[in-house]
């Protein structure tokens, strides 16, 4: 630490890791004993007995629903599915082998043209953002998969709840309930997780108190890195990659020798085995049980058992992305949609955080340890170097 840094006692942690940059009544992990809650409720309760749109509910007005709110909630969602005409145009205009989340990203952004008045201090406002974002983004992620195949979106149907519509959405075929119930479990889980990257970037955009659908925007681009939600399409395509089980423990030495990242793998917080991922794991063997083995389970087994022998000291587990697209996989859903889906189930979260951040807001604006000169020349355009000489200049 040098000069005004010192002297101001600033000490960099890099990824912020223990920083606490916000309070929140949300969620909860305690990462050495692999629990989760929202608002104070196990997540292997929720799993068990809740659903997605009540889960969602849970989170962001902070309790369950009785029945009639629960009621009305759910109805608010089935109402506001369909989306403008206009987007589905500029979906059109999209390249078909551009990525999903990044359709959804720009989809996301696009709603706030048509809704987005800022009325923050208006509760009716917040309601409707809230219904709206929860009901539409599911829609835009299954249509920009059936146009870019070509095909016209299909139209969502009322008569089907949150999950079992979205599979619909994507196949034009009714689920089985088995299948129905899975995914919305998958989307319990993966609907909130404290103050996660994306969780973080949507509180950084409300901060500024800009309009929701810029803050899920941001989340959504967030969460498409493969060191976050990006990982779960990540997962599939190395176990793709590695092919068979006698590859497995090459590949670990392979990652630990070159100090390569092992998809699915580590987590900031959780220094055990994810509890959602135990989760994920039971919920593929039951569509297994049903629906026929996956060769790629065998692997990763394998893969879970050599990880844990040879980095678990150093507390690297399975996450949440680890075993999510096997459950999706045997669903029959293509591997680029695994992130969208996180991101459909995580719209909750983002939603949660969004509100408790305007509850008590403040923009945020950390500091930074400047590592730069002062008072640089100003060098003339003629007198700059060229090429190689570049790097013996200090800009
Ligand atoms: C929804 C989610 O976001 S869950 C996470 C999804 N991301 C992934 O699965 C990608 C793989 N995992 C990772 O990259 C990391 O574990 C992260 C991003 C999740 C957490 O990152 P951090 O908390 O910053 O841990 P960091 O990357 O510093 O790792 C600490 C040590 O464990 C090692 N490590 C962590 N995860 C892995 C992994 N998946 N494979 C191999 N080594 C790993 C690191 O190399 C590092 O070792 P070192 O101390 O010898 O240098
Ligand atoms: O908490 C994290 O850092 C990542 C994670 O598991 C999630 O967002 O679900």
């Amino acid at each position: 630490m040098t000069g005004d840094n010192a002297k101001r006692n600033l000490e960099f942690k890099p990824g912020l890791e223990g920083v606490p940059v916000t309070l929140s009544g949300i969620s909860f992990v305690d990462g050495l004993n692999g629990i989760l809650e929202y608002r104070g409720i196990p997540i292997t309760d929720l799993a068990n007995h809740s659903s997605f749109v009540e889960t969602s509910y849970l989170l962001i007005w902070g309790h369950l629903p009785n029945e009639q709110e629960l009621k009305d909630f759910e109805h608010e969602i089935r109402y506001h599915r369909r989306i403008k005409y206009r987007i589905r145009d500029m979906m059109k205009c999209f390249p078909e082998t551009g990525h999903p989340m990044d359709a959804l990203q720009a989809c996301a952004a696009a709603l706030g043209l048509f809704y987005s008045r800022r009325a923050l201090d208006n509760p009716q406002y917040i309601r409707d953002a809230v219904v709206r974002l929860l009901a539409k983004i599911p829609t835009m992620v299954a249509a920009f998969d059936m146009m870019r195949k070509g095909n016209d979106p299909i139209q969502p149907r009322d008569d089907l709840d949150y999950s079992a519509n979205f599979l619909y959405m994507l196949t034009e075929r009714e689920p089985d309930p088995l299948s129905a119930q899975v995914f919305d479990i998958c989307l319990t889980l993966h609907a909130e997780h404290t103050i996660n990257a994306s969780t973080f970037s949507a509180r950084v955009t409300a901060s500024t108190l800009t309009d929701p659908y810029a803050v899920i925007a941001s989340a959504v681009g967030t969460l498409a890195g493969p060191l976050h939600g990006g990982a779960n399409e990540e997962v599939l395509t190395m176990l793709e990659e590695i092919g068979s089980v006698e590859n497995v423990r090459p590949y670990v030495e392979k990652c630990i020798e070159t100090k390569s990242k092992i998809m699915g793998f580590g987590h900031r917080v959780y220094k055990v085995k994810d509890p959602r991922s135990t989760i994920l794991q039971n919920l593929a063997e039951k569509l297994f049980e049903k629906f026929g083995h996956d060769e790629y389970y065998e692997i990763a087994l394998e893969l879970e058992k050599v990880v844990h022998e040879k980095m678990g000291q150093k507390g690297i587990y399975a996450n949440v992305d680890f075993y999510s697209g096997l459950v999706y996989r045997k669903l029959g859903i293509p591997s680029d949609l695994f992130t969208p889906i996180f991101a459909i189930a995580r719209v909750a979260g983002w939603l949660a955080h969004w509100k408790e951040q305007l509850n008590e807001n403040r923009i945020y604006r950390p500091t930074q340890i400047y590592t730069g000169s002062h008072n640089a020349e100003y060098v003339s355009l003629h007198e700059r170097p060229t090429g190689n000489d570049r790097d013996s200049v200090n800009f």
